[in-house]
């Protein structure tokens, strides 16, 4: 079986995660090896001690990305449902896939700042409204959208059940699932 990474890049809130493991028991249920390379676990322990500067954000997301690579390369289809907000960062990773011959497809989860901001999963919107955190991506800190992604999901025009389908309906037409 041909393994890929599936990057899902957005902003927090956006609904990445969600759609991730939706798509993965999808995938998991058709018998399919996947592996979801969740940022908040890989912050725990792959990253641990980065935080949130320019610099901190790429060497987290170059570390994901060759762990997906490792993955995607032996079969696995490896979702990194991580913000990665940096293009050239995700650029980086996409070349690494290219120059090993491995498939990568970008996804954006492309939710508007204020959708996301009412559903505010970890209350981060909330706190930096209130001045207790700052530097949160799409509010004080920059998201450099994709311009050209293979797909871009609008979370907050359909379900769950309808993004991780549309994301589904890539993988086949790209002969990954
Ligand atoms: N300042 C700031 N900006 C953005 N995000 C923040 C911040 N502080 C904590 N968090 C939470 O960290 C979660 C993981 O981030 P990522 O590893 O995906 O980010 S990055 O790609 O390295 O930028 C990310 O998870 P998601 O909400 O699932 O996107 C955030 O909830
Ligand atoms: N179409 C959709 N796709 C993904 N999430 C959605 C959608 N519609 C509503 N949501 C909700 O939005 C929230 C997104 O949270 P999460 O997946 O943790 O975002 P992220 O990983 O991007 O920070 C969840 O509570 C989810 O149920």
């Amino acid at each position: 079986m041909t393994g890929a990474t599936i990057w899902l890049t957005g902003l927090p809130s956006a609904g990445k995660t969600t759609i991730a493991y939706e798509l993965a028991g999808r995938l998991k249920a058709e018998g399919r090896r996947v592996q979801v390379l969740d940022g908040d676990e890989i912050r725990e322990f792959l990253s641990a001690g980065l935080g949130f500067s320019r610099e901190d954000r790429h060497t987290n997301v170059q570390r994901i990305g060759y762990v997906a690579e490792l993955l995607a390369r032996n079969g696995v289809l490896a979702l990194a449902p991580v913000i990665a907000p940096y293009a050239d960062s995700r650029e980086a990773v996409r070349k690494r896939h290219r120059s090993e011959g491995t498939a990568y497809l970008e996804v954006h989860v492309a939710t508007p700042v204020d959708v996301c901001s009412v559903r505010d999963v970890k209350g981060l919107y909330a706190k930096q409204a209130a001045g207790e955190i700052s530097g949160l991506t799409g509010v004080d800190d920059p998201y450099e959208a994709p311009e050209s992604p293979d797909l871009r999901i609008e979370s907050h025009q359909q379900t769950v059940q309808e993004s991780a389908a549309a994301l589904h309906a890539l993988l086949t037409e790209r002969g990954l699932a």
